[in-house]
């Protein structure tokens, strides 16, 4: 039984204009001859060099994104980009809830519901991240914590939406730098819960979205991660941002998921 599967990176804050557009070249480059059958490759640079990125690759072979989203079109949002901005760009995916977004800028689950919705009525391809803290994982409530996050995140999203959604599992204490990769069993019984609920928020329609793990995914436990069960592909952050390591994470990832 074989699946598409789906890795993408997200280039945070870094990258200038000139090495997102080298970076996304080289990519392109690199990793055109895997049938986009197979794969579904993405990357979500910085929202500066995104006017440069929409022109300068072929989008069969990479979708592009933005990290974030206002909710309303237009208005008194100083600071803000709309999704009206965004789809004047020609932009394919925009990701909601990043752990950077909820941990360090503080958005809660209701602003993020908002961003999902009007993503979704704007026709991107939306991108909900969700995880739990170091903290509540301690407590032995990852479960309800992504539950609440996904119930809420979705709130108000007609079954109709389902095909628009990826979901990305982040856990924050597995993320960046001081991070810990979550194990592929913890990954793995974490995005049983997450499909199951999807199941009860869009009936059968959820089983069909994508649910990725992100978190110090790396050369070393990528080929695990990506022959879960439940795991449907990989958003790598640091790992990523060498385009010859990202295809190189890719094509192991995907012989290995073939193997099986
Ligand atoms: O958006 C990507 C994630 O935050 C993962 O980043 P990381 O692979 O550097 O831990």
């Amino acid at each position: 039984m074989s699946k598409k599967l789906l890795f993408g990176t997200n280039l945070k804050m870094y990258k200038t204009i000139r090495d997102t557009t080298e970076y996304l070249q080289k990519l392109v480059e690199n990793t055109k001859d895997i049938s986009r059958d197979e794969i579904e490759l993405f990357v979500i640079p910085s929202f500066t060099t995104l006017s440069n990125a929409v022109t300068c690759v072929d989008r069969q072979y990479v979708k592009l994104g933005a990290q974030n989203m206002c909710w309303e079109d237009e208005g008194q949002f100083t600071g803000e980009i709309s999704p009206v901005m965004l789809k004047e760009l020609g932009l394919d995916l925009v990701m909601i809830g990043h752990s950077e977004r909820r941990h360090v800028f503080g958005e809660t689950d209701i602003e993020e519901n908002k961003k999902v919705k009007a993503a979704l009525n704007h026709g991107f391809t939306t991108l909900l991240c969700i995880g739990e803290t170091g903290e509540e994982k301690e407590y032995g409530i990852s479960a309800e914590v992504l539950r609440t996050q996904l119930i809420v995140g979705f709130h108000g999203v007609p079954a109709e939406q389902a095909s628009k959604i990826w979901v990305a599992y982040e856990p924050v204490w597995s993320i960046g730098v001081n991070g810990t990769p979550a194990t592929a069993d913890y990954a793995e019984e974490m995005h049983k819960v997450i499909k199951e609920c999807l199941n009860e928020i869009f009936g059968d329609v959820g089983a069909d979205i994508p649910v990725l793990y992100g978190g110090s995914v790396n050369p070393g436990n990528a080929n695990e991660l990506i022959v879960q069960p439940s795991i449907d592909g990989l958003f790598t952050g640091r790992s990523a941002w060498q385009a010859d390591a990202f295809d190189k994470l890719i094509r192991d990832a995907k012989a290995t998921y073939e193997k099986q």
